[in-house]
């Protein structure tokens, strides 16, 4: 008898099968009079017959852009129960491509006891409104669990037993968590079944801050921006300012702004989102990418000069009439037909605007080559807070590098390189290169690939110098130029003076000189 009784308790679904189909049964079957009689009592009637609550959990709730939080909990904390206990399970690698972590498949029912009550989680989806004989899912089913627990509980599961649940999902995420590497997806695949704004890879980059080759001094710093920022949660409601923080990384190709990206995620322990604005339509589009990131994250920009033309310039006279209408300093991607239409003021509005503040603890981070190209408004601080140069490797930077490939603290070719170094500039990314050993076959890899750096050091001071004497020569016929075309202009107005001819010459000629007015010819 208890055995039948708690299948029962443990069928809830089969009850309300049942109470319905009575309820069919006495709409057929009783006069038309005692009808509303029974209509009145039925609600009381069910609620003591069917004595169960049920809440709802959708994936996406309506006009949300984001997977609710409440599911992703729910999932993560079903996946422990459930590995053990339902029958159907869906499986997925998880951490650092080992781990297979299971979660429980549509459909399927687990029951749970939390002190002493009992209740059940399902999972489904509602069915598309739509029938279509398709294998692939519909574009508007929807995926939710089902959390039934007895009326007399009511409290203690909605308080206690609902956090208890989140609390518990969320830890199993961080535990279970394998950094992601995201970048954004065409907008074609934004909308159906497998909504998604971004796609990604599981992130394993090896760059660490320690075999990052740059001054010791500046590394520190950031270290220590970077985790103090971190840790700041409280501090950062205090003083009232979303928890974010911008960075610009500045400096020529090969000096490692992409590898100091990795180490900030690596020491973080953030996910990366590599957004690529070119393939982004318009500040809509941004908002909506921007939205869908979760927290404890680097967004990256990578090449923001390029990605955009924000250099701040005057747009050519054509396209400026083309939209004279939008006010806006619409940046437009030159060269396609499909304008990419991110402004700069959608950009800044996604930075520090109020859409910034969904989700918190993120880092935002562009890299430029030509920083002195960008608009001022993109990189003014509050906006990027921490502005790095990184640029050709010195000595002290050499020495990380030179540990890092050959296993040295020192050499006695560490001193020539030392000057060598301070006569030339080479990117990090060149003598890195330099320090790999070329073949396998000596005994002394170390000071063969020294002597290598040594050598591609002075090709590059040489033709540096020669590049420099090249430039002294232009820079000299040019000014030589330049004095021959003031001389004449000189004489020239010696000549209208001497003919009596008013003119107040050391204006226009200033203005010629600019440019302003044209130069007449030279009189024969
Ligand atoms: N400071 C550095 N420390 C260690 N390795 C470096 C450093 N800079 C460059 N490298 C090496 O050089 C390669 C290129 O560096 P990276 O891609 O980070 O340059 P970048 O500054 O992002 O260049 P770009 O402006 O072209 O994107 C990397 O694979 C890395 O191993
Ligand atoms: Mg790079």
């Amino acid at each position: 008898m208890m055995m039948m009784m708690g299948e029962m308790w443990a069928k809830p679904g089969s009850l309300v099968a049942g109470a319905m189909f009575l309820w069919v049964m006495f709409q057929q079957c009783m006069p038309h009079q005692f009808r509303s009689y029974i209509e009145k009592y039925s609600q009381k009637l069910v609620s003591f017959v069917y004595p169960y609550i049920q809440i709802t959990f959708q994936e996406y709730s309506e006009n949300r852009y984001r997977r609710s939080e409440a599911y992703v909990a729910i999932e993560n904390y079903l996946s422990v129960d459930a590995s053990t206990r339902a029958k159907r399970l869906k499986a997925d690698v998880i951490k650092d491509s080992q781990s297979l972590v299971l979660s429980m498949d549509e459909r399927e029912e687990v029951r749970e006891e939390f002190k002493g009550v009992k209740l059940w989680w399902a999972s489904d989806k509602t069915p598309p409104k739509m029938q279509t004989f398709s294998f692939a899912p519909a574009a508007d089913e929807k995926r939710y669990y089902k959390l039934t627990f007895h009326k007399n509980h009511r409290e203690m599961i909605v308080g206690s037993y609902l956090n208890h649940v989140m609390k518990e999902g969320k830890a199993i995420e961080v535990r279970n968590r394998q950094r992601k590497l995201f970048t954004n997806n065409s907008r074609d695949t934004w909308y159906g079944y497998k909504k998604a704004v971004w796609s990604h890879v599981a992130f394993e980059h090896p760059a660490r801050f320690e075999t990052l080759a740059m001054e010791p001094k500046k590394k520190e710093e950031i270290i220590n921006d970077l985790t103090i920022f971190s840790r700041r949660k409280e501090y950062y409601s205090k003083i009232g300012k979303a928890w974010k923080r911008g960075y610009l990384l500045y400096g020529p190709p090969g000096t490692g702004k992409s590898t100091m990206i990795a180490a900030m995620a690596n020491l973080l322990d953030y996910d990366l989102y590599d957004l690529e604005l070119t393939s982004v339509k318009d500040n809509t589009e941004l908002r909506k990418l921007l939205i869908d990131t979760r927290s404890k994250s680097i967004i990256v920009i990578e090449d923001i000069d390029c990605s955009l033309d924000l250099t701040g310039q005057r747009k050519k006279k054509k396209e400026k009439e083309e939209d004279e209408e939008s006010k806006d300093n619409s940046i437009t991607k030159k060269g396609k037909e499909d304008e990419s239409k991110v402004t700069l003021s959608g950009l800044l509005n996604v930075i520090d605007g109020l859409w910034s503040t969904c989700g918190e603890e993120r880092l935002i981070v562009f890299t430029t080559n030509y920083v002195e190209k960008l608009d001022p408004a993109l990189i003014r601080r509050g906006r990027m807070d921490k502005h790095i140069e990184l640029s050709y490797c010195c000595f002290e930077a050499f020495k990380v590098l030179a540990k890092n490939y050959l296993d040295l603290d020192s050499h006695h070719l560490f001193a020539s390189i030392r000057r060598l170094l301070e006569e030339t500039n080479m990117t990090p990314a060149d003598v890195a290169e330099n320090l790999m050993p070329k073949s396998i076959s000596t005994d002394d890899p170390g000071t063969a690939c020294l002597e290598n750096l040594i050598q591609a050091l002075e090709t590059a001071k040489e033709e540096a110098r020669v590049k420099a004497e090249k430039e002294e020569e232009e820079e000299r016929l040019k000014a030589e130029k330049e004095g021959k075309e003031k001389e004449a202009t000189a004489g020239e107005v010696k000549e209208k003076e001497t003919s009596g001819e008013e003119v107040k010459e050391n204006g226009v000629s200033a203005l010629r000189e600019n440019g302003v007015i044209p130069k007449e010819p030279p009189s024969t």
